[in-house]
């Protein structure tokens, strides 16, 4: 018979091994309820997680969706440029139609009659003179009005500013009205129209649910206790749930998100699945980073004027731009995914022989006599060769 020695004899006794599971059946308190815990941990787990919670029994899909708007509400102001005005859906909602999103005005700082003539440049912003040498004939600066004519003349009695060609009178530099000039705007309403689409399943609806008839629709504002499917949204109802107030908002603008979301189990009465729609403000209202807040623009409005020239009102406008996100996942039972998930579950069971094993070899005090139990050898190694089998 050939000798082995060292690490040789080893590599030579385990590469001639063969190990063949055997059963061995402990009979013990303690063992017995530490492998029933382990089993209805994992099967807790297959069950309440992966099954009810996850549905894991189900294929999924994510939405497709539309989503059309319309305002309404009237507002009235009374300003010493323009007297009393009122303003409609069409005044105040730029563009009249956009994707997902409409803008309302809600605050604006109005310059009245301008036409292309010379004025003197805005005080203290870089274009205060003492002398034409002061102003370059030409010059456009993006922070400026208009083209600069090369001449410095009056602002005011003291103060002299370099002459632009421009739309004149230029608009005033000042804080927007506070409170908003359109504060009304916190009764105006929307009527949102969502439909959705699951593809996979072919599956359809639409935010106004067949129960909704034109007479509720006529006369039903969103109430998220008394009137929770009604389509139609008060903004002052909107930014009070984002936990902010209307009228403050109004002063300098902003965003608002309004997200509805179909969670659909489709195993369920399609009744079931309908929009859960939760608001809030989407830009950043920091009281300690407060530089530039909110969002305005400008736009303006043309017309000829007695003399037949043309003659513009221009508008700064601030309000608030509502962004409508849809999202959603629905599920249904698939025998794919059930498979799936059945299998794993199995596979997990088998971690709790490993877990067991671990325990009851290492920590427990009999751990010696499970050990000299559950590994025995049959070793064959010293048998001479006419005492092989
Ligand atoms: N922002 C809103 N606030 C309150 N009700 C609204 C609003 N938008 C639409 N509605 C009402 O909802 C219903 C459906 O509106 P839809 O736009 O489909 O129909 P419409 O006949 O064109 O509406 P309308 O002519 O009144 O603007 C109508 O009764 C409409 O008056």
């Amino acid at each position: 018979m050939m000798k082995h020695t060292g690490c040789c004899a080893t590599l030579w006794q385990y590469f001639f091994e063969y190990s063949t599971p055997r059963i061995l059946v402990i009979r013990s308190l303690k063992v017995g309820t530490l492998n029933r815990i382990t089993q209805a941990l994992v099967i807790a787990y297959i069950i309440g997680y992966v099954c009810v919670l996850k549905k894991g029994y189900q294929d999924t899909d994510t939405v497709l969706s539309s989503v059309t708007t319309k305002v309404k509400g009237i507002a009235l102001t009374n300003t010493t440029d323009m007297g009393l005005r009122i303003w409609d859906v069409a005044d105040y909602v730029i563009p009249p139609q956009e994707e997902n999103s409409f803008f309302v005005l809600t605050n604006l700082v109005i310059t009245l009659n301008q036409t292309q003539s010379h004025c003197p440049e805005q005080k203290n912003t870089g274009f205060d003179c003492t002398s034409d040498r002061d102003c370059k004939i030409g010059l456009r600066d993006t922070r400026g009005n208009g083209v600069q004519t090369g001449r410095c003349v009056n602002y005011s009695a003291e103060v002299k500013t370099c002459e632009v060609w421009a739309w004149c009178p230029l608009e005033l530099d000042v804080d927007p009205p506070d409170p908003p000039m359109l504060g009304d705007a916190e009764n105006f309403t929307v009527l949102i129209k969502n439909s959705i689409r699951y593809p996979k399943f072919n599956f359809n609806k639409r935010n106004i649910l067949p129960h909704v008839n034109k007479s509720y629709l006529e006369q039903c504002v969103f109430n998220r206790t008394t009137d929770p499917d009604c389509p139609i949204f008060r903004f002052k109802d909107m930014v009070t749930e984002a936990n902010e107030d209307f009228q403050i908002m109004a002063v300098h603008g902003g965003v608002m998100g309004v997200q509805i979301s179909w969670e659909c189990d489709l195993d369920m009465p399609s009744s079931w699945c309908v929009p859960k729609y939760t608001f809030r403000r989407l830009d950043n209202k920091d009281p300690v980073n407060n530089v530039a807040p909110g969002y305005n623009f400008r736009f303006a409005k043309y017309y000829k004027n007695g003399d037949n020239q043309e003659t513009r009102t221009l508008i700064k406008g601030y309000g608030i731009r509502f962004d409508v996100m849809v999202f959603g996942q629905a599920g249904r039972f698939n025998i794919v995914p059930t498979l799936l998930n059945v299998g794993a579950g199995l596979a997990l069971l088998g971690l709790v022989t490993v877990v067991c094993d671990w325990i009851v070899l290492t920590c427990m005090t009999r751990k010696t006599i499970y050990k000299e139990q559950k590994y025995s050898y049959v070793d064959d190694f010293h048998l001479l060769p006419d005492e092989e089998p």
